[in-house]
């Protein structure tokens, strides 16, 4: 018997991301091969009409696993029910900006988008925050949805997988191996420069690739300034923020969390439960497996002092962020 439809809301439908993200959600690769889903497409009314479009392309496609789709501009519409949300719908940042530099346009979007997720959504919605800066968005829509008592707030994540996914890269690019070999990597903390890629965990068919690698000042110079400034670097190069690298890790990000990482880490913000000395609820990237729709932070890692003041720098940024919000969260 065929499995029951999935409602999927997806925020910024008429985006760029968007449109990297709907087609391949609605082809099983996030949720499987064999997972109908309804896509439940909110964007500003403005937008409406290109959202039409974007469905014209979608029903041309003759998805099997397409269920229905809907197309609102009322958030309390494209929430209700929803068993995952993407909220991928805010500003994105031009030249010049940094991610925080949204902060204040963008926050509001994500008290309105909360409090709809906490008062519509399933209860065991598995909500993922794009639109940056993801981390503190996410923190606000959590913090408004918990007013509810309904959506857990362990279910509220941003986005790190874009920085995981690229640090990868450079890693291999640098070792010589293939991605695919590359296991425990960690992306601590913030989307933004501060995140701290941390490798000193990573192996390569049994080999530590620190040691393959054996240039600590790669490690300073090169590969943290790296994956840290990509987004700006293709900002730089497109003219556009990142977009099907975006909406590729938003569909690891999930598919991870719904279908289980097999034992391998993955990084994930998720709100801290106070491990590594991270504040309670702050959300935060960090090494995590997940099994049967749940997430488990890696507990007992060494953590070194260089390490613990990356992890620290990178925190103070995201408690300034939540004291930058405070007065939204009432
Ligand atoms: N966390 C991450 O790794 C990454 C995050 N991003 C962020 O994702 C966000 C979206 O990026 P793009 O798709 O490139 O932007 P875009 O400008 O192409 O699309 C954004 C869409 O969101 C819609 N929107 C704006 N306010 C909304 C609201 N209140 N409700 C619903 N929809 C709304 C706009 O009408 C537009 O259709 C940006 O904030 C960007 O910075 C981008 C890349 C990576
Ligand atoms: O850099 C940006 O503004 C977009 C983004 O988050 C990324 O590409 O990592």
């Amino acid at each position: 018997m065929s499995k029951a439809p999935v409602r999927v809301a997806v925020t910024g439908a008429a985006g760029q991301i968007g449109y990297s993200l709907l087609f391949r959600i609605a082809s099983g690769e996030m949720l499987g091969k064999d997972q109908p889903v309804i896509l439940q497409l909110l964007d500003l009314p403005q937008a409406q009409k290109a959202v039409k479009g974007v469905m014209m392309e979608l029903e041309d496609c003759a998805f099997p696993l397409l269920a229905g789709m809907i197309a609102t501009d009322d958030p309390n519409v494209a929430f209700k029910d929803a068993q995952v949300a993407l909220l991928v719908g805010a500003r994105p940042r031009g030249p010049g900006m940094e991610r925080k530099d949204l902060l204040t346009e963008n926050a509001k979007i994500f008290t309105v988008q909360g409090a709809a997720i906490g008062q519509y959504a399933a209860p065991d919605c598995k909500v993922l925050v794009v639109g940056n800066p993801c981390n503190t968005n996410a923190y606000i829509a959590m913090k408004t949805a918990e007013k509810y008592g309904r959506v857990p707030a362990k279910n509220f994540t941003g986005m790190l997988r874009l920085d995981h996914n690229r640090a990868l890269s450079q890693l291999a690019a640098k070792s010589g191996r293939a991605v695919s070999s590359l296991k425990s990597l960690v992306v601590w903390g913030n989307h933004s420069p501060t995140m701290y890629a941390d490798y000193r965990f990573v192996t390569s068919n049994g080999d530590a690739v620190k040691s393959l690698i054996n240039d600590e000042a790669w490690n300073r110079d090169v590969f943290l300034p790296t994956v840290g400034k990509r987004g700006a670097a293709i900002i730089e190069a497109r003219g556009l923020s990142s977009a099907a690298s975006a909406a590729n890790a938003a569909i690891d990000h999930i598919r991870d969390w719904v279908l289980g990482s097999n034992g391998e880490w993955v990084t994930m913000g998720v709100p801290s439960d106070g491990s590594y000395g991270i504040p309670e609820g702050i959300i935060y990237g960090f090494p995590v497996t997940t099994e049967n729709g749940e997430y488990k932070i890696i507990q007992g890692l060494d953590i070194d002092a260089f390490s613990r003041e990356r992890m620290t720098n990178t925190l103070n940024e995201l408690l300034e962020e939540r004291e930058g919000v405070k007065d939204l969260l009432g």
